[in-house]
């Protein structure tokens, strides 16, 4: 049977996972070419704008595993499936071909678009967008894509927060979601941006973000929320491919 080809932006790895649930550990990434959002700060243009349309690639199934099986010498790691939107691409088959030779799959989307393979994932990371991202939550949709885990993937929230209305909006959505675990990490406000190069990221603004989020967790005895830095940005700043 042959299986639709997929739009990739990027294969890269293996690295550590930078964010939320799984940070640290070893992972490869394929990054999917394609956005339904346009959120104002995306540390990713390059998956989501028409612009960098040049450089994603149509890849078969066989393709995109030959080039993870490269990068992982063989061997199963976790396989980290973001974008751009993931979900817009036909991955069922690439997961469950990885699952054959024992790799495991985590995707990470805004749940705008919700598949039946996303029960298939070992861990789908749903990350709704707080009003900085200027986007809007359809909550009907992002409802869907909890539902079409049917519980067998590790199901976890992982909300970007830049200021007090981010935070409320975090605090709305895990009062949706009382049984998802919830990961806080703070905005990077200086995603690359075409004309502004390989921008220093501002470490020092990120920190006060961190901490001021700590605060406010602590404050409100909201001891069910995690609060993480990416740990990629920390270490490598705004560097593509790590
Ligand atoms: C680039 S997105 C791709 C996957 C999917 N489109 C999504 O947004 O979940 C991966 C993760 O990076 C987060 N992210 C994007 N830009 C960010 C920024 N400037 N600061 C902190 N996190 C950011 C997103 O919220 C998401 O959790
Ligand atoms: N190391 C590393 N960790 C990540 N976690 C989420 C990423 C993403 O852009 O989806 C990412 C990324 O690009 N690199
Ligand atoms: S949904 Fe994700 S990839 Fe799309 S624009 Fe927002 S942060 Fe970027
Ligand atoms: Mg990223």
């Amino acid at each position: 049977m042959t299986h639709p080809a997929i739009r990739v932006s990027e294969i890269f790895g293996p690295t550590i996972q930078g964010e939320g649930v799984l940070i640290g550990l070893p992972t490869v990434f394929v990054r999917t070419g394609g956005c339904d959002y346009r959120c104002s700060w995306c540390d990713s243009l390059h998956a989501v704008d028409n612009q960098y349309r040049h450089e994603w690639e149509m890849m078969s199934i066989d393709a995109v595993w030959q080039s993870v099986v490269g990068l992982s010498g063989g061997r199963p790691v976790m396989v980290s499936l973001s974008g751009g939107n993931p979900a817009i691409q036909p991955l069922g088959a690439l997961i469950e071909r990885g699952h054959r030779e024992g790799y495991r799959f985590a995707l990470e989307t805004q749940g705008s678009v919700v598949r039946d393979w996303f029960a298939e994932l070992d861990v789908l990371v749903l990350s709704p967008k707080p009003p900085s991202s200027e986007m809007t939550t359809d909550w009907a949709a992002f409802e869907a894509c909890v539902q079409a885990a049917n519980e067998k993937p590790q199901v976890v929230l992982k909300l970007v927060v830049f200021d007090e209305s981010d935070y409320a909006y975090a605090k709305d959505a895990a009062a949706r979601f009382p049984r998802l675990p919830i990961y806080l990490q703070p905005g990077n406000h200086t995603p690359p941006r075409p004309g502004n190069g390989d921008s220093a990221v501002d470490l020092d603004g990120i920190t006060k973000r961190m901490e001021w989020l700590v605060e406010s967790v602590t404050r409100d005895r909201w001891f069910e929320a995690r609060v993480l830095p990416q740990l990629h940005v920390m270490l490598w700043g705004n560097k593509r491919g790590v």
